[in-house]
């Protein structure tokens, strides 16, 4: 589904790169981790797949097609969902219209997406009260699950996450990576997330660790 095909990456100097000749391929069907001390490049290499930036060096394959001949733009609104560390979402709109707002945008097939919406939310203990309030009310735990359905409501194949389980406690943290595993098996997606956590990375059937600049599979 996803392939990186020789990618290097650096911010100011290439000297200082952050890792060169990337070759990784990432199935559907399946769940990775990426393991990697804080400031080795995990973030910014999701920001590469999912279409946030590009990398300096190399190209990406979604589905066989260069991203850059999909488009960024039609890439990320048809292909990939992002969860962000900082959950990224409008802070003036309840959860249920964060994430019926994101369905509109990726023009989300089922009958009712407010029904679709809401059985979604109540699967991550968000129930129809919460779901309505406006969205700053929420803890920060309550916030990055509500992130991590919206990008799941939008239904797109690939599904990056970073850290979306690093504010929750361990119970709703493993009740979310057996919702992701349950998705990546049941519904054929690509899932990626980058995480601190070995538990999480344990319940995941593929994992590479970045380390000394380079991305090690692990298991
Ligand atoms: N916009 C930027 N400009 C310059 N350097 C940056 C920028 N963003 C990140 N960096 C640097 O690039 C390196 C990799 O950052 P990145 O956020 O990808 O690491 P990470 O592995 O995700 O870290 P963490 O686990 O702490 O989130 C770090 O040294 C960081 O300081």
């Amino acid at each position: 589904m996803l392939k990186t095909q020789d990618i290097g990456y650096w911010y100011t100097n290439e000297q200082d790169y952050l890792y060169k000749n990337v070759d990784l391929t990432f199935d559907a069907g399946k769940m990775y981790a990426i393991l990697g001390a804080s400031g080795s490049g995990k973030t910014t290499f999701l920001s590469l797949i999912a279409g946030l930036d590009v990398p300096k060096e190399g190209s990406i394959y979604f589905n066989d097609k260069n991203v850059t001949s999909i488009g960024l733009r039609n890439y990320r609104k048809n292909d990939v969902s992002t969860i962000f560390q900082s959950y990224n979402l409008l802070p003036y709109m309840s959860a249920l219209d964060n994430v019926l707002t994101a369905m509109s945008i990726c023009q989300t097939q089922v009958n009712n997406r407010k029904e679709y919406a809401l059985e979604h939310l109540n699967k991550v203990g968000i129930d129809e009260s919460l779901a309505t309030k406006p969205v700053t009310q929420l803890s920060g735990g309550q916030q990055q699950r509500v992130a991590i359905v919206r990008s799941l409501c939008c239904n797109h194949d690939l599904i990056v996450a970073d850290e979306p389980t690093g504010n929750l406690d361990d119970q709703t943290s493993q009740d979310i990576v057996s919702l992701f595993q349950k998705v990546a098996h049941e519904q054929n997606k690509c899932i990626i997330i980058v995480t601190h956590e070995q538990d999480v990375a344990k319940k995941c059937d593929k994992v590479f660790e970045l380390k000394n600049k380079t991305f090690e599979l692990v298991k």
